[in-house]
């Protein structure tokens, strides 16, 4: 018998199936019940609703704007409301046990601890309660019977002048919960170069950074990323594309993709994000549907689950509707994602052997178990032509 074509996977089925994130900001995850709570307590009066239903559609609204500079306004009210120890605590154990719950067991969940100073504390001060938050929602996801663990990464502003600074601070707790370094905030303006001395410093260390590149801008911030800074994933990297032709001749890349999908450089793509800052106009038109199609290292992430009211599972959702991906899509992405991961190498493979396959093995045989009705509708032709 031929093996059948291997149907979609539903939302209850991609919720389940292990999961690798890679970007995903601290900053843009929080609960809008949690921002109204610390807010009260701290007295921030500044938000714009105060009922958690409406503030979550207003910052889904607000980022909404077509711009990366109007989607970033947002982060004023994230930030004020994470200024205090016990806040950082609050935020990313709830971080750790929402992604958990949605069925990510490996995560790289980034800030810019530059921008939590103004309750007083100090720069470590805020990597420790983050990285006690970290390890705190790990064990309650281990309670509620989920796995996952979480690193940090260490964001430096590109708009500021702290990014010798902060690459130090990763450094120094590294192998204490930071696994890496990277740059966001808007991009026009603010080249990668800005910060050559931080990736400098990084590379002798023998350290890991990420940069967001190609997202507001184009080829030539991807191009500064890599070859300037050396970069060893890019944060988004949509406008790759941009180096892309096809035609009836079929599809050309230029000397930067070719560069791109040779060295395997790992894209963190975040579709719905994209479509809120106007990096993209749709799913079905989104770059990823070519880019995975050409096998360059795509990866799926959420970027901030608070502005796009998305999670992992939500973005897999859209392109499983967009492109008809299959459990066989959805493995190679987070194996992708997995090979990318700052963490050893030895950890990485033992994450997807022994909990990525696995995982996407048992899903893909469940079909083989369900009984009469519930049974997955055949792709193509009927199950008895198939004798
Ligand atoms: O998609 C993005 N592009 C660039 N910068 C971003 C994006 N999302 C969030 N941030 C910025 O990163 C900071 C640290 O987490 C956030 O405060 C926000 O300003
Ligand atoms: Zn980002």
């Amino acid at each position: 018998m031929q093996n059948p074509t291997p149907h979609l996977p539903t939302a209850e089925q991609i919720r389940r199936a292990p999961k690798v994130l890679l970007h995903d900001h601290l900053d843009g995850g929080l609960r809008p019940g949690t921002i109204v709570d610390i807010a009260r307590a701290t007295g921030y009066d500044a938000l714009p609703e105060t009922d958690p239903d409406k503030l979550g559609r207003w910052f889904r609204e607000a980022a909404d704007s077509g711009s990366l500079e109007r989607y970033l306004e947002t982060f004023t009210h994230t930030c004020a409301v994470m200024q205090t120890y016990d806040a950082l605590v609050r935020v990313a154990a709830e971080c750790a046990e929402d992604l958990a719950a949605d069925g990510v067991v490996y995560a790289e969940v980034r800030y810019a601890p530059e921008q939590h100073l103004e309750g007083g504390l100090t720069l470590e001060q805020v990597v420790e309660a983050v990285n006690e938050g970290f390890r705190e929602g790990e064990r309650r996801a281990r309670e509620g019977d989920n796995r996952i663990r979480v690193g940090a990464l260490l964001t430096a502003m590109r708009h500021a002048a702290r990014s010798q600074e902060i690459a130090e601070l990763a450094n120094r707790y590294r192998d204490r919960g930071v696994v890496g370094f990277d740059i966001a905030g808007a991009e026009a303006g603010y080249p990668p170069t800005r910060h050559l001395d931080a990736f400098d410093y990084l590379k002798r260390e023998n350290n890991h950074f990420t940069i967001h590149a190609g997202e507001a801008f184009g080829l030539p911030s991807i191009w500064q990323a890599l070859q300037w800074c050396g970069a060893d994933r890019l944060g988004h990297g949509v406008r790759i594309i941009d180096d892309i032709t096809v035609d009836d001749e079929g599809v050309h890349l230029g000397r930067l993709a070719s560069y791109v999908r040779d060295k395997r450089v790992p894209l963190e793509m975040c579709p719905s994000s994209n479509l809120q800052t106007g990096a993209a106009t749709s799913y079905r038109d989104h770059p990823i549907g070519l880019l995975r199609r050409l096998h360059f290292r795509v990866t799926v992430n959420t970027d901030n689950r608070l502005m796009s009211g998305t999670s992992m599972s939500e973005e897999f959702g859209h392109l499983v509707d967009a492109f008809g991906y299959t459990f066989d899509d959805m493995q190679w992405f987070t194996v992708n994602a997995m090979k990318s991961a700052f963490i050893p190498f030895d950890e990485r493979l033992a994450m997807i052997n022994e909990v990525i396959k696995p995982g996407y093995a048992e899903l893909k045989a469940e079909w083989l178990f369900a009984s009469g009705a519930a049974a997955p509708p055949l792709a193509s032709d009927s199950a008895a032509e198939r004798g």
